[in-house]
Formats: structure tokens, C-alpha cells, sequence
């Protein structure tokens, strides 16, 4: 099933989550369209894997709401592929095991896709997996989320353990497969220019709060850069300015790792 236009992929009301009384994620509210690949961008601990947990379901909230194609967290798991940060696996469970396992569990697991992958990936089916590197227990996590062929996937820093060649081919992969699917992916990430690659849509939590989301495009076209920002302007940090780019002020656009740089680093400025 496909979900309609304009069904959410991810939505958030003023969604909060403490831990005892550390706040984790502060008073979120956010609306994800669907057909997206979403970075999720932040320093540590600002609170991402806390948000994708409770997208899954996995956590409940605090206070607040979240949504996941429409529905409440944890109800249709059918429709949502997780990978979590650790990328887990079943250790005494060979890589075909995973595939088998897959395909009893989930009614739209593409067999051919999984088959593919993990041949083009080198993976020796009968090997455990608790015997393969980081690196290819992550691919096999992956492929196994992405087999599902689910509506909305969530990956938590799905490519820190992979090589660089094996990185670009997974997002390559992972684009493609949206696209084909009409599905959205989540993922978190701090590799700007990964983000930057594949990303149309991006959100900055920085100490548990949004900082910046929207569509790339908007977002480039909602800032731009100056050297010497005229008195008055709407500075986010260094030479990025808010607000659309005016021809004669010697402005020019901004890049989109420049622009979360500057959320980034504005998190201490004085306001
Ligand atoms: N189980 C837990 N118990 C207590 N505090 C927690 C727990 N999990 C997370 N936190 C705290 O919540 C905050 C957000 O953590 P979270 O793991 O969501 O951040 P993150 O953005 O995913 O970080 P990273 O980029 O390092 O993975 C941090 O301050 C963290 O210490």
C-alpha cells in the first residue's frame, strides 16, 4: 500500500522524552512528507536515536504525540523498516538464515533484492553472522530492513561502520529504492556530505530541540551567505544570513553543509 500525498510519513506534536530528568527530546514538533530521504543531523547526544526510537516505536513518549504514516508507533510493522545504531543481527544465525527469517516474517520481502545484494556485497550465505565484521553485519541489518521493501525505513547512523565504496553503493542503493517504492527513509547521520549527496529533506536537533527542518531547496533558498551581513540582518552564525538571497548586498548562496554548520555552531551564541 502506498500511503496518500498527504499522509505524513513522520509527525511530531510537541513530542518530548526524559530520562529521569535529563531531557532528551524537548517539545518536537515536526512534520515529515512522505516520498522524502530525511538527514537527521545534530551533535551527540542531541537527541536523534531518542526521536527514531520512539518513530518506532521502540520508546514511548513522555508527553506529546508522534505519528508514523498515520498511525500510532509500534501498530504497523509490516510498513516500517528500523535499523538501530548497533546494527543487530542474530548471531548464530547464518546470513541465508537472515534471509529465510525474512522472508517468513515480512508478506512483501523481496527475495531477488536480498539475493543481489548480499551477492554483490561478498557475503558468504553460510557464514554466522556473528562472525562477520562490523561493516558487513551492518550491510546485512540493511538489507535485510531495506528486503521489506517497507513504506517508511529508519536508520540510525546506517553507514558509520561501512568502507567509503561500500557507503556511496549503499546509498546509491538506498536512493534508488525509495525512489522505485515511493517510500521515505530517515536517516540519522553525521556525515554532512553523505546528507548532502542523498538528502531532499533535512532536520537539525541540536539539545533535544528542532533547530531547522524542511525540504533542502527550501531551506537553500530561505538563507544565503554574506560576508559582511548589513546591519539589521537575521545572522544564524558566521556569514549565513535567514532570509532570501537580494540581488547588489555582494550575497551569495549557501551550500547545505555550511547551513547546518551554522545551526550547529549557533546552539552556544548569545541570543
Ligand atoms: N537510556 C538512557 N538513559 C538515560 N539517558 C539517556 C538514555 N538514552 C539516551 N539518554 C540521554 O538522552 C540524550 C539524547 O541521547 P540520544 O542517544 O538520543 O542522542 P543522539 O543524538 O542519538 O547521540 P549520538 O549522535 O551520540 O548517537 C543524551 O543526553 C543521552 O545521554
Amino acid at each position: 500500500m502506498v500511503i496518500s500525498g498527504t499522509t505524513p510519513a513522520l509527525a511530531a506534536e510537541g513530542l518530548t522524552r526524559r530520562y529521569g530528568r535529563r531531557v532528551a527530546l524537548a517539545d518536537c514538533t515536526l512534520r515529515i512528507p512522505p516520498g522524502r530521504v530525511v538527514g537527521l543531523v545534530g551533535p551527540n547526544g542531541a537527541g536523534k536515536s531518542t526521536l527514531l526510537q520512539l518513530a518506532c516505536g521502540l520508546l514511548a513518549p513522555t508527553s506529546g504525540t508522534v505519528s508514523v504514516l498515520g498511525a500510532r508507533p509500534g501498530t504497523r510493522l509490516d510498513r516500517v523498516g528500523f535499523v538501530a545504531q548497533d546494527t543487530p543481527v542474530y548471531a548464530a544465525l547464518s546470513v541465508a538464515d537472515h534471509l529465510r527469517l525474512g522472508a517468513r516474517l515480512n508478506p512483501a520481502w523481496d527475495a531477488a533484492f536480498a539475493a543481489r545484494r548480499v551477492a554483490a556485497l561478498g557475503l558468504d550465505p553460510r557464514q554466522r553472522a556473528g562472525r562477520l565484521s562490523g561493516g558487513q553485519r551492518a550491510q546485512l541489518a540493511l538489507t535485510v530492513a531495506a528486503a521489506k521493501r517497507p513504506e517508511l525505513l529508519i536508520l540510525d547512523e546506517p553507514v558509520a561502520a561501512l568502507d567509503p565504496l561500500a557507503r556511496e553503493g549503499f546509498l546509491r542503493t538506498l536512493v534508488e529504492s525509495v525512489a522505485e517504492l515511493g517510500a521515505t527513509a530517515v536517516l540519522s547521520s553525521h556525515l554532512l556530505s553523505d546528507v548532502e549527496r542523498v538528502c531532499d529533506h533535512l532536520v537539525v536537533l541540536t539539545g533535544g530541540r528542532v533547530r531547522l527542518a524542511g525540504d533542502v531547496t527550501a531551506l537553500l533558498d530561505a538563507h544565503h551567505r554574506a560576508t559582511a551581513p548589513p546591519p539589521g540582518a537575521d545572522v544564524v552564525h558566521g556569514a549565513v544570513v535567514r532570509g532570501p538571497l537580494k540581488a547588489g548586498t555582494g550575497a551569495g548562496p549557501v551550500q547545505l553543509e555550511e547551513l547546518v554548520l551554522a545551526y550547529l555552531r549557533s546552539e552556544g551564541d548569545p541570543r
